[in-house]
């Protein structure tokens, strides 16, 4: 078996038994050679939009793919009427593979993984520094969903009229995230969306973070022309209440390949699929020294190699500090 090195996430994909795939197809089979490629905007529960070429389609999942879930940023192999006009509902056969998975559990004893969205080279966590009260322990969790998925993390602090991002910053430094801060100025005049979008050319960045920290409100700036309601109902699904309730994959204007997507509001993030094994990955200085670990080594019982590695000068304590530390927000309870 091919082992990938790039993408962590690919040894699950190849490992999960695929009983279709191995079997030689069936004559009867169509082999979907004529089948158009698309890319998932949003899942509304059975329903499925996707952008082909600049068309909006909405297409369902075929019978084939059993339980096989489509997300958000899947690219995928569709058939049918796929002309988009209004009353058509194409078919989706096959899902490609993908180039990241970003995962949650709804808490940390939750079994059920859900995938927030495929194919994202970026994860920004969208952080009020105000109204809500930034929450370090979420936003620790989230980066290390995002270290295990191989996402780059981005840490947007929203609300800096309304508290300084000093010491927020200050906490984040030793990891080396990439951090920007905006306000309500900056978002009225459009500096918020330049100094954000320069993180954001050619890549697909998912936004998560808790519900009010104005994560739709800076979406609504960085795509003008798509503008999601901000506590309103919601515009693509029509369901009201609370302002986001699916994720949506949106292009950025005047950008190739950028993709916004923007995800509902969390209140937790579980990490009961987390591999330490997968985090460290992120840490390229530690990573040699882990090498002399005990098999599936947690990087945090005294028999780690991480100390010894560290006492001797080879990487910043810091580094391990803070590996530590992320790793450790497994073991604490969600609310805090
Ligand atoms: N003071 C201040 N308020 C802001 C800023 N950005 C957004 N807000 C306000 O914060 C509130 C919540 O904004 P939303 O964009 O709806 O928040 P959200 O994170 O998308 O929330 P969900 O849709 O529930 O996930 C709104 O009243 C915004 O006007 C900011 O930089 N400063
Ligand atoms: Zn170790």
């Amino acid at each position: 078996m091919r082992r990938y090195g790039k993408n962590p996430d690919e040894d699950d994909v190849r490992v999960r038994p695929d009983r279709r795939g191995s079997r030689p197809r069936s004559r009867n089979r169509p082999k979907h050679e004529d089948a158009t490629e698309g890319f998932v905007v949003t899942v509304d529960r059975g329903r499925i939009t996707c952008l082909v070429e600049d068309r909006v389609v909405t297409a369902m999942k075929a019978r084939e793919l059993g339980r096989k879930g489509i997300v958000v940023g899947d690219r995928v192999a569709i058939v049918g009427d796929t002309t988009g006009d209004e009353g058509t509902l194409a078919r989706i056969v096959r899902v490609e593979e993908r180039s990241s998975t970003l995962r949650r559990t709804a808490d940390d004893d939750d079994p059920y993984e859900r995938v927030v969205v495929a194919n994202a080279d970026q994860l920004a966590i969208v952080t009020a520094l105000a109204d809500p009260e930034p929450r370090p322990r979420l936003i620790d969790r989230c980066l290390v969903a995002a270290f295990d998925a191989g996402l780059e993390p981005l840490l947007v602090l929203t609300k800096s009229d309304l508290a300084s991002p000093e010491t927020l910053l200050e906490s984040y430094e030793p990891l080396g995230v990439q951090a920007v801060a905006v306000n309500r100025e900056e978002l009225a005049t459009g500096k918020a969306a330049e100094l954000v979008r320069e993180y954001l050319t050619d890549r697909i960045t998912a936004f998560v973070g808790h519900s009010g920290v104005g994560k739709t409100t800076l979406v609504n700036f960085l795509v003008p022309d798509h503008q999601r309601a901000v506590g309103g109902v919601n515009e693509v699904t029509g369901r009201g209440r609370h302002t986001t309730t699916s994720a949506l994959a949106l292009k950025l204007p005047d950008d190739e390949d950028g993709w916004v997507i923007d995800t509902p509001g969390i209140r937790s993030f579980g990490l009961n699929h987390i591999d330490p094994a997968r985090v460290i990955n992120a840490f390229p200085d530690l990573l040699p020294g882990a090498e002399n670990c005990p098999r599936a080594c947690s990087h945090d019982e005294p028999d780690c190699a991480l100390d010894d590695w560290v006492a001797e000068g080879h990487a910043d304590p810091a580094r391990l500090y803070s590996l530590r530390r992320l790793l450790a927000t497994r073991d604490r309870k969600e609310g805090d």
